[in-house]
Parts: C-alpha cells; sequence; structure tokens
C-alpha cells in the first residue's frame, strides 16, 4: 500500500542569518533585517500558494531586547514598514495576519500598527500569517500554569482534571485548533537550535534546517523543504 503524502496545515520557520547575511556583503545589520522584512512577504505568498494554512514566523523573542538600543529600535519599527509596503498585498491574497506574544510592552507606535493589522485582516479567510513577536515559549508555558493554577485556586478546577488539551488551550496558539502544532518547523542559517520556541506544540512536528541565510531562502528552497516533509514518515511517538 503507497504511502499517503504527509499534509502540511502550520509550518513554522525561525528565520536565522539576516545579521550574517549582511556581514558577507560588508553591510550593517539592519539591511539584513530589512532584507530579511521583504523575504517575510516573499515566502508568506509562496506558503499561501502551496496549500498552508498556518506560517508562524519567529520575528522578535523576549530575549531579544537584550540586542543594542538601536538595533531594537530598528526591529520595533520593521512591522510599521512591513505593513506600510505590504498591507495592499495581503489584502489581495486574502492573508489573515496574527500577531502572538506579550504585545502589551512593544513600544506604542508598534502595538498600534500590529493591533490595526489584525483588525484589518480578520475577516480574511486565507493563509494565517502568525508573527512570534516578543514571544517566549517558556513564558507562555508558565503564563498558562499560572492561570491554571488560579483556577484551582478559585475552586472551578481540580489538579487531576489538568489534561494536556487544558494546557493546549491556556497557550498562544490555542486559536489554531487542529492546526495549533507545527508539522514542520524550518530553521535557517545552519543554527540547529530550537532557542525557546513553541516548545509544547513542537512535540512531534517534524524539523529541518536550511544552510541558507534567511533573505537568501526563496520559493524553491520552501518547495523544496514542503516536498520533503511530505515523503517523510511521521511517528507521533509510534513505531
Ligand atoms: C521586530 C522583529 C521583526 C523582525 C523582522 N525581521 C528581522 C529579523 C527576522 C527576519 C525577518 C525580518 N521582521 N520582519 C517582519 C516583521 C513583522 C513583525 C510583525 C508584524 F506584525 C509585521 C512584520 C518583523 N519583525
Amino acid at each position: 500500500m503507497s504511502k499517503t503524502d504527509n499534509e502540511l496545515n502550520h509550518l513554522a520557520i525561525i528565520m536565522d542569518g539576516n545579521g550574517r547575511w549582511a556581514k558577507k556583503r560588508h553591510k550593517p545589520r539592519f539591511v539584513g533585517h530589512r532584507e530579511g522584512m521583504d523575504n517575510v512577504e516573499r515566502i508568506t505568498l509562496a506558503a499561501n500558494k502551496l496549500g498552508i494554512k498556518v506560517l508562524t514566523l519567529y520575528a522578535f523573542s523576549t530575549e531579544n531586547w537584550a540586542r543594542p538600543k538601536e538595533e531594537v529600535a530598528y526591529l520595533m519599527n520593521l512591522p510599521v514598514r512591513f505593513f506600510d509596503k505590504y498591507m495592499p498585498t495581503l489584502m489581495e491574497n486574502n492573508v489573515k495576519v496574527n500577531i502572538m506574544g506579550y504585545l502589551d510592552e512593544l513600544p506604542e507606535k508598534t502595538y498600534k500598527i500590529v493591533q490595526r493589522a489584525m483588525s484589518e485582516t480578520a475577516h480574511n479567510t486565507g493563509l494565517i500569517l502568525n508573527f512570534a513577536f516578543n514571544y517566549g515559549s517558556r513564558r507562555e508555558i508558565t503564563t498558562a500554569m499560572k492561570e491554571l493554577g488560579g483556577m484551582i485556586e478559585a475552586g472551578t478546577l481540580k489538579s487531576e482534571e489538568i489534561t494536556e488539551k487544558m494546557i493546549s488551550q491556556h497557550l498562544m496558539t490555542k486559536n489554531f485548533g487542529k492546526y495549533q502544532d507545527p508539522d514542520l518547523l524550518i530553521r535557517t542559517s545552519g543554527e540547529q537550535r530550537i532557542s525557546n520556541f513553541l516548545l509544547w506544540q513542537l512535540a512531534y512536528s517534524e524539523l529541518a534546517f536550511s544552510d541558507k541565510n534567511w533573505p537568501d531562502f526563496d520559493e524553491d528552497d520552501l518547495r523544496k523543504f514542503v516536498n520533503d516533509f511530505k515523503h517523510r514518515n511521521r511517528r507521533f511517538g509510534k513505531v
């Protein structure tokens, strides 16, 4: 019996290598970030064409605040640049934007543009472009534990009633329902680390690594990784 192809509904990408991309071209780091931002649009449209339902992109981690303040200031303005440049294309392609993270800690201008992007695209029914922005998985899980602990203290939950499904429903990916867990995680730039990204959700995800730096990762690369995934023998913990 031929093995049926795996369906790729949720793709997650750690978009690494933007600074190295710039350094190789003797350009400042922000040029790599800007190129990386333009590549977000290219890969979003490519993923939409491939029928991917959710594309989660690790844009800024809770640890990234430790970067030089000028770099953080530049990064915090990228969402403004991105939507100024690409909102019409996102709307034309029926893309729905979601941003998950501790958004109340963002600068006001950044917060306002991401909230506006989510509301302007709320009724779109195509690919969900999900940015992990000021996101950290251990903090996300800790927040979920605090919420469940509060329910126990309030007497609305008993500890023996806690299930894996209940914990999933207290994570930032809860609104993706059956697409909550990525089917495939790709990390670019040759690094092979998870870096505090979707630790709970990636439990049974396939992992793939590209030696290309994010700005160079193109539609052909995406198609090759997706095709490779479709022919993998996924186990989900079984033999
Ligand atoms: C603030 C961190 C950051 C960095 C970044 N880079 C720089 C490093 C990662 C590679 C991609 C390009 N991008 N690219 C798009 C966004 C973006 C985020 C949210 C949003 F609603 C719209 C766009 C972005 N955000």
